[in-house]
């Protein structure tokens, strides 16, 4: 496990952050190739039986990249990585990529896909990856539905059929029911017309300054 520490938090009010300012200018404009290629990384990461000469070498420039990291890691609330609303996945390189195509009170409908990192088993995608998904844009459902942030309560995942790799899958969620905080989410994942998985899921709105 690394040493390195993020940057101390800014003081906030309790809940997910202070305010939703959303900047598409943080980590610059290469910022998205820079998430790209961590990707692309992890991909072969996955894949790769290296040499010991080769992991030696790779451990020499990773060490060496973090290092540089070090000297730029900054709190949760201000990464790039979660705000970047132009870039797949709002450029948070631990959720799958998706790229929204509607978000409202219909619910969400976005395109997602699996890397070979992503792998599960005999070519497909891993089903807690798929969770992460659904999580993701379940609670994005949910948020919108409310307009403040929703933390999941339970999280049901059918799986139906298997998730492929490397192919445009579409997600949709939405609120079937909202009770009080409590909001029913629903949602589908689909490869064509093909049902891959499922979900019933139930999502809280936080209080003020709940955590
Ligand atoms: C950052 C954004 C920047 C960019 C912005 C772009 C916009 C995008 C917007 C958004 C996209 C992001 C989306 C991210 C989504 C990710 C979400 C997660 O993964 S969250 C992590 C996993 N979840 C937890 O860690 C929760 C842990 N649990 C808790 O904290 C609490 O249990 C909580 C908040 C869920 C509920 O606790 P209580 O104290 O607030 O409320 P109580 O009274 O217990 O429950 C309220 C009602 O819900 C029922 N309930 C609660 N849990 C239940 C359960 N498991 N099953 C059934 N009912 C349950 C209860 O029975 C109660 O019902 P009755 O009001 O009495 O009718």
């Amino acid at each position: 496990m690394s040493d390195s520490q993020p940057a101390a938090s800014t003081a906030h009010e309790g809940g997910f952050r202070p305010d939703l300012a959303i900047s598409t200018k943080r980590g610059g404009p290469h910022y998205a190739d820079f998430n790209e290629e961590v990707r692309t990384l992890m991909d072969k990461v996955r894949y790769a039986c290296p040499s010991d000469e080769l992991a030696l070498d790779a451990i020499a420039t990773l060490r060496d990249l973090n290092a540089k990291l070090d000297e730029y890691l900054v709190d949760e609330w201000t990464t790039p990585a979660g705000t970047r609303v132009d870039l797949p996945a709002r450029g948070n390189i631990t959720l799958p990529p998706y790229e929204i195509s509607a978000a409202g009170p219909d619910g969400v409908v976005a395109t997602v896909w699996f890397r070979p990192y992503h792998l599960g088993g005999n070519g497909v995608a891993h089903g807690g990856q798929v969770a992460v998904a659904f999580d993701d844009l379940g609670g994005m459902a949910s948020a919108v539905a409310v307009n403040g942030v929703c933390r999941t309560a339970f999280l049901k995942v059918n799986y139906r059929s298997l998730t492929p790799l490397n192919t445009p899958l579409q997600m949709r969620t939405r609120v079937d029911r909202r009770d009080g905080r409590k909001m029913f989410v629903a949602g589908t994942l689909h490869d064509g017309d093909r049902l891959c998985a499922d979900i019933e899921s139930l999502f809280i709105e936080l209080k003020p300054g709940q955590a």
